[in-house]
C-alpha cells in the first residue's frame, strides 16, 4: 500500500523535501560545522561581543546571553486528540527540572479550568526548558563536552476547532514531535497536523507513545507512518509518557535532528507576535518569537501593522511561569509587556521592531476563519452590560472570536459571535460562565451563507433572522460553505459511515485502506451538516472508534430555506434556522417536539409551529396548567414556603418571555442539537 497522498504533484515535491529533512542526517550538517574547531568559538564570541556592545544585562538567575541560536531548539508537540501530548510535555518539563516531579498537577500546561475539566488542550502553551546535553568534542574524536541547551516547547491543542492555534505555534518552531498512540495508530488529526508541520517545512520526529498499553502495536504504527507520510521506521521513538519508558531519547533527538533557529544576530530586531492575553496586573502580555536581532527591556518598539510605538516594560521567558530576563535574543521565544491597553492592539501575526528602524514585515498568519455563528444573549435581560463586559474580557484572551452587537425581538439586546467550530463555541460559553459568572442563552448556530437577491446584490448571511420570512420573494440563489472531511475508521464500520455521510448530503471523494483493518475516506460535506452533532453521531455508530478532521473548502449552490418557529402564532426570531429544503419537514417536526418537552405548561394553551414562509409544516400544543410549587407544602412552615417561592423566582430569571410564553434556557440549548 503506497502513500495515500502520492498522487498529488505538490505533495510529491514536498515529500522530496521531507525526505531530505527527515533523513536522520541533519546531524551531519552540525558535525561538518563543528569539524571547524573554531566554529562554535567564533559563534559564541560574535554573540557575546554583540551582547557586550549593547550592555544592560538584567540581573536575573537566567542569563540568556549564554544561548546563541546554535544552542536553541524550538519545537512543538502535535498529535491527534488524547494521544498524550500534554502528558509528554509534563514529563519533559520534569526531566529538565522545569517543574517538580510529582507536582500534583497533571497536564501542567493545560492551565484553563475548562481544559482541566474536559481533559483537552484549548490554548497552545509555551515553556522554556534548560537541558544539559553532551556534544561531540571538536578537539578529539572520542571525547564529549557537556553543553547547555535552551529548549522551547509548545504544547498544542489536538481538536480540529483549534488547529488555528497549531498553525500559529508552528511558525515559531523548526521541528515537531508527532505523537501517535501505539494502540490507536494514525488518526484523522495525526494526518491534519502532520501536513501543517510538513507545509511549514519543519523537521518531524515521530514519537509512538503509550507503548505500555497491552494493545500497543508499535510495529504496525511504524508501518502506517511509513506508508502514509514516508517517515522512516528507524526514526520513530518509542515512549510511554505514563511510565517514563523511552523518554531519555526524546530531548537528544530534538537537539540532534531539529535545526537551530535560522535568524541573524547582528541585525535589526524583528519579532513575530504569536499570541496575547490580558493579565489583571500586568496588562496585555504578548508571546513573541525573536526572529532577528535582540530585544531589551526599555527598548522602544513599533508594530508593523499599526505603526503604534510602545516601550518594553518587561521581557522574559515562560519557565514555565513568566520569568523576567531583561532580554530576548535571536531565536528565543518569550513574552513582552509593553503597555498595550487592549489585546486588540496586539495583532497575532504582526511584526514588532525597534521604532527607529524600518523592517520588512514577517509573513504573519492567515486570519482565523469563523465557521459557526451564534447569538449570545443575557439570560436575564437586565444583565446586558455585565455580559458585554464579560465578553470583552474573555475576547482579550481569545482573539479568535468575532463579536458584533445585535438585537432580537424575542431576546432583546445581545451579540452575534463567530467561532472556529462548535467545540470552540461551547468552550467560550463555559468560560463565560465559569470565569466571568455570566448566564447566557445562545441561539441555534448557523454557518455563513451567501444569498443573491433579485437586484443582483450578494450578501453573507450570518443570522437567519436577517432573511425575509419568505426568501423566495426576493432571493434568486443561495450558496453554502463546504468542508473536505477526513474520516478514519475500522473497516467493519464502513457501511454505517457511508450511510451517515450520504444522509448529511456528503459526496465521497476518496476511499482506501490504510492497512488490513482500517479504512480512510475523504468526503465533501456541507459545513451546516457537520456543525450540528455530526461528530457525536459518527462516534456513536462506530463505537467511538472513528476519527474525524476537516478543512474548509469552497461554497456550493444549494436549495436552503428559512425555517421559522412560532409560539402562539408569533415568530421567535432567535429560534429561526436555515435548513436544506429536503430536510425542512423532518427538522421542523423535531424542533417542535423538542420544544414541547422543554417548555413548561403555563396558565394558557401554547401552540408551537414550524413554518416555511406562510406554510406551517409541524405543530404541537401544550395544554394549560398552573404550576403550584407550594402544592406539596402542607402545614405552616413559612420559611420552607418562602424558600420554594424564591427558588421559583430564581428559575424564572433564567426564562425568556416571548409574547406571553416563558421559555427556559434549556429549550434554547436543546435546539442546538437538531440537525
Ligand atoms: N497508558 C498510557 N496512558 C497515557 C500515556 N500518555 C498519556 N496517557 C493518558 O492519555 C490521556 C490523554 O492524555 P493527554 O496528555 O491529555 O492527551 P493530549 O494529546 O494532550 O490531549 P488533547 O490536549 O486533548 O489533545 C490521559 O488520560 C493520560 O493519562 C501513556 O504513555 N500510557
Amino acid at each position: 500500500m503506497g502513500s495515500l497522498y502520492r498522487g498529488s504533484k505538490t505533495l510529491k515535491k514536498s515529500h522530496y523535501i521531507l525526505s531530505s529533512i527527515l533523513n536522520p542526517n541533519p546531524l551531519n550538517l552540525r558535525l561538518s560545522q563543528s569539524q571547524d574547531p573554531n566554529y562554535s568559538l567564533n559563534l559564541a564570541r560574535s554573540f557575546s561581543s554583540h551582547t557586550r556592545q549593547h550592555g544592560n544585562r538584567e540581573n536575573t538567575n537566567v542569563d540568556l546571553t549564554q544561548y546563541p541560536p546554535e544552542r536553541i531548539r524550538n519545537f512543538s508537540i502535535i498529535a491527534h486528540v488524547d494521544h498524550g501530548k500534554s502528558t509528554l510535555a509534563d514529563r519533559l518539563l520534569e526531566l529538565t527540572g522545569t517543574i517538580k516531579r510529582g507536582h500534583g498537577q497533571p497536564q501542567y500546561l493545560d492551565k484553563l479550568q475548562v481544559e482541566r475539566e474536559r481533559g483537552i488542550t484549548v490554548k497552545a502553551q509555551t515553556a522554556t526548558m534548560f537541558y544539559s546535553h553532551k556534544l561531540k568534542d571538536p578537539a578529539s574524536d572520542e571525547g564529549q563536552v557537556p553543553s547547555s541547551f535552551l529548549l522551547n516547547l509548545i504544547d498544542t491543542p489536538g481538536h480540529v476547532d483549534f488547529s488555528y492555534e497549531v498553525s500559529r505555534s508552528l511558525a515559531a518552531c523548526q521541528g515537531a514531535l508527532l505523537v501517535v498512540d501505539a494502540a490507536q495508530g494514525v488518526q484523522a488529526q495525526t494526518v491534519a497536523n502532520f501536513y501543517l508541520a510538513f507545509e511549514s517545512n519543519l523537521t518531524i520526529i515521530p514519537v509512538i507513545n503509550k507503548i505500555d498499553q497491552p494493545t500497543a502495536d508499535p510495529d504496525s504504527v511504524k508501518a502506517q507512518l511509513k506508508s502514509m507520510f514516508d517517515l522512516e521506521p528507524s526514526d520513530a521513538l518509542l515512549t510511554s509518557a505514563k511510565t517514563g519508558q523511552g523518554l531519555e531519547h526524546v530531548l537528544p533527538a530534538v537537539i540532534g535532528r531539529i535545526p537551530p533557529p535560522p535568524g541573524i544576530i547582528d541585525t535589526t530586531l524583528r519579532m513575530l507576535l504569536l499570541d496575547s492575553y490580558y493579565d489583571e496586573y500586568k496588562g496585555v502580555i504578548c508571546h513573541v518569537a525573536v526572529v532577528d536581532g535582540t530585544l531589551r527591556k526599555g527598548d522602544k518598539i513599533s508594530s508593523a501593522a499599526t505603526g503604534q510605538a510602545y516601550e518594553v516594560l518587561d521581557v522574559g521567558i515562560m519557565h514555565p511561569e513568566l520569568t523576567p530576563t531583561g532580554v530576548l535574543l535571536t531565536g528565543q521565544v518569550g513574552y513582552v509587556v509593553s503597555g498595550m491597553r487592549s489585546t486588540k492592539e496586539a495583532r497575532v501575526g504582526d511584526t514588532l521592531h525597534h521604532s527607529k528602524s524600518i523592517v520588512e514585515p514577517l509573513p504573519g498568519f492567515k486570519p482565523a476563519k469563523h465557521m459557526v455563528f451564534s447569538g449570545l444573549y443575557p439570560a436575564d435581560g437586565s444583565d446586558f452590560e455585565a455580559l458585554n463586559h464579560a465578553i470583552e474580557r474573555l475576547t482579550c484572551n481569545d482573539a479568535s472570536v468575532s463579536v458584533t452587537k445585535e438585537s432580537s425581538t424575542a431576546l432583546g439586546l445581545g451579540f452575534r459571535c463567530g467561532f472556529l467550530g462548535l467545540l470552540h463555541m461551547d468552550v467560550f460559553h463555559q468560560r463565560l460562565e465559569q470565569e466571568h459568572g455570566a448566564h447566557v442563552i445562545s441561539t441555534v448556530p448557523t454557518v455563513p451563507y451567501i444569498y443573491e437577491y433579485s437586484d443582483g446584490s450578494k450578501i453573507e448571511v450570518q443570522n437567519p433572522a436577517s432573511l425575509p420570512s419568505n426568501p423566495k420573494q426576493r432571493v434568486t440563489a443561495c450558496w453554502e460553505p463546504t468542508v473536505l472531511a477526513t474520516i478514519i475508521i475500522p473497516s467493519e464500520y464502513v457501511g454505517p459511515v457511508i450511510t451517515l455521510c450520504s444522509e448529511r448530503r456528503g459526496q465521497q471523494l476518496e476511499y482506501s485502506f490504510i492497512d488490513s483493518q482500517r479504512a480512510f475516506m475523504k468526503y465533501r460535506l456541507p459545513l451546516r451538516e457537520i456543525v450540528v452533532d455530526f461528530y457525536n453521531e459518527l462516534k456513536s455508530i462506530t463505537s467511538g472508534y472513528a476519527s474525524f478532521d476537516y478543512e474548509d473548502s469552497e461554497y456550493q449552490q444549494s436549495d436552503m430555506v428559512k425555517l421559522d418557529i412560532l409560539l402562539n402564532g408569533q415568530p421567535v426570531d432567535a429560534m429561526a434556522t436555515i435548513v436544506h429544503n429536503l430536510k425542512a419537514q423532518r427538522v421542523g417536526r423535531e424542533l417542535v417536539e423538542k420544544l414541547k418537552k422543554f417548555i413548561d405548561r403555563q396558565m394558557f394553551e401554547i401552540t408551537i409551529q414550524a413554518a416555511i414562509g406562510s406554510k406551517v409544516i409541524a405543530r404541537e400544543t401544550i395544554s394549560a396548567m398552573r404550576k403550584n410549587v407550594l402544592a406539596k407544602c402542607y402545614g405552616g412552615d413559612v420559611t420552607r414556603k418562602r424558600k420554594l417561592l424564591e427558588k421559583q423566582k430564581e428559575g424564572k430569571k433564567r426564562m425568556k418571555r416571548v409574547g406571553s410564553v416563558d421559555i427556559p434556557q434549556e429549550a434554547f440549548h436543546q435546539l442546538l442539537k437538531v440537525s
